[in-house]
């Protein structure tokens, strides 16, 4: 049964149980990815140090690695960064010995600070020292500009926790610390295309639509620490291909399916219908939020001990997403779907309200997105709407949080425009209000 604007869950009640239902699934499992591929990806174990960093007593300026207080060293020779095995040729630094050094050296053992080159002065001057090295001198404080092996990090020690998302810095970091590869998880997600009227390339033709639903969702998938199992697949109107295709990605053991429009109740909106058809369990259907109300999670369920897929009836209206996620005590939700209604920007508020949560759940990562002060004050106009929560798209300037416009559930014009949502509750009278980052 759809239910369209009464009656539904209240939108943050609905993003609640997505959170559930997506960490009582868990995704399919940690993967070993390349550091290249595994930018926003969760990690699926603590990352420690294979190395320490620096990895060896290390010179942190050119110039002189000298033994001893001074204030003159005799220069035996010259260690170079990379040059293997330079430093212990030197041997061990007695005190009023120094060799010249790179920045990133190995600073041979002895040694007890580097005199940068700005700092030393080399004597004497005028005439070769007699037994033919050169000195130098200078003045520096023990330990100076010496970066000694594992001061940073020692080998074995954790340095990001499991469930840190990816980032350009922790790639980098596990580079240094040794990795090749990180153990992550990342949600694969299914995506199915409804609607006869649906063009998935160029212009639509007379009476077609340009899909603009299936191209969002591989930055918001990506947003979220999950990624895409390839395209998004294009599927005709009508209950035979939803049903086979919703059976197809439960058997294929997709973490997420994604199905783009079909989510309202007219004659070509089979979602509901299909879901039934293959003993679905629905834990959403609808959120009183604007826009966005017709969306939909359930989930599809696991094998059974006996084999094949248990098929369960679909859960009665008014009975809580909570219960029927403890209803699935056998093995776990299995695929989860979410619907998202065919308005492009129904969709995205609608992937904003159980999508991302699901999926970040899932991976195990953090539940929402600081990078937003979690309220602001909204500039101008906004009106509540009676029953329902409104998601209006803004700009956040000069701490202000400013309405785009252009953001009608058909329109993809504001939500580019803008920031965030605003998160306006039936009743709000402002001035300040939540806000929900926008995947970018
Ligand atoms: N009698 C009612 N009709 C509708 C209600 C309602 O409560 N009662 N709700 C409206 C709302 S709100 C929405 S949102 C839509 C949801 O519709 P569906 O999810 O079933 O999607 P469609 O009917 O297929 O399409 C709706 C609209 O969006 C366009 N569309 C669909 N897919 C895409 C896509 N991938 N890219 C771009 N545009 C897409 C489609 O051409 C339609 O114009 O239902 C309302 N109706
Ligand atoms: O309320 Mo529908 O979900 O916007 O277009």
């Amino acid at each position: 049964m759809v239910r369209c604007g009464n009656a539904v869950m209240p939108w943050a009640q609905a993003r609640e149980e997505a959170r559930r239902l997506g960490a009582r699934g868990g995704c399919s499992g940690a993967r070993a990815v390349a550091l290249g591929g595994a930018l926003g990806a969760v990690l699926a174990r603590d990352l420690t140090a294979l190395v320490g960093v620096p990895p060896y007593d290390a010179a942190a300026m050119d110039g002189y690695a000298v033994a001893g207080p001074g204030p003159e060293w005799t220069v035996l020779g010259r260690v170079l960064a990379g040059a293997v095995g330079a430093a212990e040729a030197v041997g061990r630094l007695r005190n009023g010995q120094a060799v010249e050094i790179a920045t990133g050296a190995q600073v041979p053992e002895g040694a007890d600070a580097v005199l940068p080159y700005e700092r030393a002065v080399v004597a004497p001057v005028g005439g070769e020292p007699p037994d033919g090295r050169e000195r130098v001198r200078g003045e520096i404080a023990p330990g100076r500009h010496v970066r000694r092996a594992g001061e940073d990090t020692f080998a074995g020690e954790t340095v990001s926790p499991a469930g840190t998302t990816v980032t350009p810095a922790l790639v980098g970091l596990a580079a240094s610390l040794g990795h090749d590869t990180l153990l992550v998880r990342r949600p694969r997600v299914d995506v199915l295309v409804t609607g006869d009227e649906i063009a998935a390339s160029g212009r639509p033709g007379a009476g077609r639509v340009r899909d603009a639903i299936g191209p969002m969702l591989p930055g918001i998938a990506a947003s979220s620490g999950a990624e895409l199992v390839g395209e998004p697949r294009f599927l005709e109107d009508g209950l035979e291909p939803m049903s086979a295709a919703l059976r197809a990605v439960r058997d294929a053991g997709s973490d997420v399916l994604v199905v783009c429009g079909a989510s309202s109740k007219g004659p070509a909106d089979h979602l509901r219908a299909a879901l039934s058809a293959v003993g679905a369990t629905v834990v959403v259907d609808g959120v009183a939020c604007r826009p966005g109300h017709p969306q939909l999670l359930a989930y599809l369920g696991r094998p059974q001990a006996s084999g094949g897929f248990g098929e369960r009836p679909s859960a009665p209206a008014g009975r809580s997403g909570a219960d029927d996620v403890a209803a699935a005590s056998s093995g776990g939700p299995g695929t989860v779907v979410v619907g998202l209604p065919g308005n492009p920007n129904a969709a995205l508020a609608a992937a904003a309200t159980l999508l991302i949560p699901a999926l970040r759940a899932m991976a195990g990562g953090p539940e929402t997105d600081t990078a937003l002060p979690p309220s602001m004050r909204v500039k101008g106009a906004v009106h509540p709407h009676a029953h329902d929560t409104r998601l209006v798209a803004v700009r956040v300037a000069g701490g202000q949080a400013e309405p785009v416009g252009h953001d009608r559930p058909g329109s993809l014009r504001g939500a580019a425009l803008a920031d965030a949502y605003a998160v306006i509750p039936p009743g709000w009278s402002g001035p300040h209000a939540a806000l929900l980052w926008l995947p970018r």
